[in-house]
């Protein structure tokens, strides 16, 4: 018997997440960058480590270097101090019988083999007494404990984010190779839409998607064109989309995917390229659809807010990252109780906006309604509800970060 909740013709979220992953590649010319200016940005092309790191063995602590077969057993060892190493010096050999005062990160003397801190030491006339029990190699950081030269730090595809550009500083990088910054269109369709900053006409509203996606974008280290508002006809819509596509990348629309006949997205698409894909079995965001215009890919957003972000998490964000040369990871959850019950009929998968709690557990935040936005500012994550499944409390649910599933 046919379901009547059931609506044919919906993509499962993981399919249309296949296709769509399939039709997109990194096309990207790669460009020289100094260190600083690659922060973002993505790697091109592997590093190798020409350097150890550390150079050179070096003291981990203040102290004093020593030859371990000069300590006397169980008891205090007196030694002279023959020379002073401050970080940044290159130190003659240990002479034997003596100790070195070092400091931390200075390079150990030939010859020495631990280093003794500060505090298990007594300094009396230039000799040093040394505590017992002073363990052969004790503080001292070996070359190439770090790094070993020759070996890959980073492959290509790396986001180079604040670590990556430290670790790449640790090797003596001035410069990389970096792939050209993805280009990306956004235009918001909607006759209703106002720019903040004016005051509403009736039968207006404020064009939230437009800051949101925008800066989402940038999040991820994209550059923006910002095609601004589209008025809701097949022509106009038209007209932004092939103008976008001779400038950018990859385009992003926002609303006018739905069935409505002021929905115009779809038809502006067949009519310059073609719809790959259109519907969703997920909640929010049916209406998501996909397509190319020429070989310029396009994702076209549901108007909802709630729903433009989620499908852009879910679906184009992967995209994006492929696109910009990343190696692409699966988004995976965390296993989380749910400290909520709920029934669920919905025949679509859904994803609702929730919070993690100190103890394991997981609420939702309300209103979940796909027109809302401002209960993202309480949530920190989305649950994921498969088809018809109803939740019962302290049952293990699904929980996507959602800084995992915004950020590059
Ligand atoms: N008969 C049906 N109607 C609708 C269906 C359906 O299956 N059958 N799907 C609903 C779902 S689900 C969604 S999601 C929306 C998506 O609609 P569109 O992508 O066509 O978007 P619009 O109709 O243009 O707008 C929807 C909604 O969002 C507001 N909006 C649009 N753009 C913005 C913006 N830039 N900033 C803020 N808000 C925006 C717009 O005013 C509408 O309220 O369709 C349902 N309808
Ligand atoms: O997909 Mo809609 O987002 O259910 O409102
Ligand atoms: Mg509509």
């Amino acid at each position: 018997m046919t379901d009547p909740c059931s609506q044919p013709g919906l993509i499962p979220l993981g399919s249309a997440l296949e296709l769509l992953l399939a039709g997109i590649e990194c096309r990207l010319p790669r460009e020289p960058c100094a260190l600083l200016q690659a922060h973002g940005r993505v790697l091109a092309r592997e590093c190798c480590a020409p350097v150890d790191v550390p150079p050179t063995d070096n003291s981990a602590m203040d102290g004093y270097a020593l030859r371990h077969a000069d300590l006397i057993p169980n008891q205090p060892t007196p030694l002279p101090v023959s020379q002073r190493i401050p970080a940044g010096t290159a130190p003659p050999p240990l002479t034997p019988g003596t100790a070195a005062r070092i400091f931390t990160g200075a390079p150990i003397p030939a010859g020495a083999d631990t280093v003794v801190m500060q505090e298990r030491t007594l300094l009396e006339n230039n000799q040093v007494l040394i505590a017992p029990d002073t363990a052969a190699g004790s503080n001292i950081r070996p070359r190439g404990q770090d790094i070993r030269r020759g070996t890959v730090v980073m492959p290509a595809g790396t986001r180079l984010n604040a670590t990556a550009i430290g670790v790449l500083a640790s090797i003596g990088r001035a410069e990389v190779e970096v792939y050209r910054r993805l280009r990306v269109a956004v235009l918001s369709t909607g006759d209703e839409l106002a720019d903040p900053g004016v005051a509403l006409k009736p039968g207006q509203i404020y064009n939230s998607n437009r800051y949101l996606v925008l800066c989402l974008l940038r999040q991820l280290g994209l550059e923006t064109l910002d095609l601004g508002p589209v008025a809701d006809s097949r022509a106009s819509t038209r007209n932004a989309l092939s103008q976008a596509a001779e400038h950018v990348d990859i385009i992003l629309t926002t609303g006018g995917v739905s069935v409505g006949e002021e929905d115009h997205v779809k038809t502006a698409i067949q009519d310059l390229g073609q719809l790959d894909l259109w519907r969703i079995n997920l909640k929010p965001g049916k209406p998501f659809a996909a397509g190319k215009i020429g070989r310029t890919p396009l994702f076209g957003l549901p108007g909802n807010p709630g729903a433009a972000l989620v499908t852009f998490a879910l679906l184009v964000r992967p995209c994006l990252c492929k696109a910009q040369g990343l190696h692409t990871t699966d988004q995976r959850p965390w296993v989380l109780q749910a400290a909520f019950a709920r029934e669920h009929t919905n025949t679509r998968e859904e994803y609702l906006r929730a919070r993690r709690g100190l103890d394991g557990t997981v609420s939702l935040v309300e209103p979940q309604g796909s027109g809302t936005l401002s209960s993202l500012l309480q949530c920190d994550g989305l649950i994921r509800i498969p088809p018809r499944q109803p939740v019962r409390e302290g049952e293990p649910v699904e929980f996507y970060p959602l800084h995992e599933l915004l950020d590059g």
